[in-house]
């Protein structure tokens, strides 16, 4: 029997997207367009180098399809856009800005693999009647340089719906059960199931709220943090502390224990680490501080939870993007 293929469209073909492009089209039941920016023309004429700890080493590899611009949804219909930009709501366009122009109204589902609380809330303003689905990455993955992606800890991926009231819970639980479906076909991602979807944004968020803004803001890695110790005991727990009061405020209790867990699932997978938002210091380019720190310092600090430590470290981090801000002249100081 002939397969239908989901016509999927990936946008942002860095270390993340690279690797879940790779990994659609090698499970074959997805025809994948990749949008790529500042990569295109190196990809196009050598295609990526990749050294995966799932897929091993692929030298030139290309997506069947490229382009260099979101596709228009009255020329193609896409049946899932997968975002796998960077999500920086601060320094438009935003994302819901960039992908629009290829989403179908009432028919496209949106799948955002981006880490963060409240990323799917301008989606739900912009298309009321689309299923948004959240993609939470455990994966560790790096573009550097452009083209060539190193790939080390395991794609595990937790897909579920961002629960839409507009929406039949059955028609979004059968679009998150495809989507697993269609990303584990090749057997290499462990692709899973997230019910409660924010439990799992929650509980990433004890890993990157804390982790991803005290390295970006020290300039160490994790290994480094741990070796100094200060760093963690000073910054690091106390602030995965105060998440955990956060979510249990708004709602979404996690453990006690919640620290320790997160920081024994990564620490031996990431030993001397550089979460993304480091990477992205580290390059000059913009952090998602907003949605990694600032949403959830909000929500909490919204139910009385007193987060003196996130509140700190949200401070430095909009100097720091600031100072980023002016390097690409996107700010003027008077
Ligand atoms: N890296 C990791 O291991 C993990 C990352 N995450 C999350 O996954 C998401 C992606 O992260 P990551 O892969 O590291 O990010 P990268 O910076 O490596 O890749 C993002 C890619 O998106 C491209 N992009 C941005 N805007 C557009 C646009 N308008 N059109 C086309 N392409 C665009 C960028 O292009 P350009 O080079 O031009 O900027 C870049 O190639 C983030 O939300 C991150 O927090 C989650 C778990 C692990
Ligand atoms: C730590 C990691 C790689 C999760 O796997 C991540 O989410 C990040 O670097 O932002």
């Amino acid at each position: 029997m002939a397969i239908t293929k989901s016509n999927i469209l990936l946008v942002g073909g860095g270390g993340v997207g690279t690797i879940g492009a790779f990994n659609l089209e090698r499970g074959g039941l997805a025809d994948v367009t990749v949008v790529l920016r500042s990569n295109f023309d190196k990809v196009k004429s050598d295609g990526f180098d990749i050294i995966s700890s799932d897929h091993g080493v692929v030298k030139g590899w290309r997506p069947s399809r490229i382009v260099k611009a979101i596709p228009n949804s009255d020329e193609e219909k896409f049946d899932h856009i997968v975002c796998t930009t960077k999500n920086i709501p601060d320094a438009p366009p935003t994302v819901v800005d960039i992908l629009s122009p290829a989403v179908t109204p009432g028919h496209t589902v949106i799948v955002l693999v981006q880490n963060g609380l409240n990323i799917q809330k301008p989606f739900f303003e912009a298309f009321p009647n689309n299923v948004v689905l959240s993609g939470v990455s455990m994966i560790g993955s790096i573009e550097l340089p452009p083209g060539v992606i190193t790939h080390r800890d395991p794609d595990v991926l937790q897909i579920g719906p961002f629960r839409n009231p507009n929406l039949a819970k059955d028609a979004q639980d059968e679009a998150a059960r495809k989507s697993i479906e269609i990303y584990s076909a090749a057997g290499k991602a462990e692709c899973t199931s997230a019910a409660d979807v924010p439990y799992s944004r929650w509980r990433k968020l004890v890993y990157n709220a804390c982790l991803n803004s005290t390295c970006a803001i020290t300039g160490m890695d994790t290994g480094r943090l741990r070796v100094a110790g200060a760093p963690i005991n000073a910054l690091v727990r106390p602030a995965m502390e105060e998440i955990r009061l956060a979510a249990n405020a708004c709602g979404v209790p996690l453990p006690d224990d919640i620290a320790d867990t997160m920081r024994s699932i990564m620490e031996p997978i990431s030993d001397y680490f550089a979460p993304s938002m480091l990477v992205d210091v580290r390059r000059g380019n913009l952090m998602e501080y907003e949605n990694i720190v600032g949403e959830p310092l909000r929500a909490g600090t919204k139910q009385g939870v007193d987060m003196p430590t996130l509140r700190t470290l949200y401070g430095l981090l909009q100097a720091i993007q600031w100072k980023l801000k002016e390097a690409k002249g996107m700010v003027e100081v008077p």
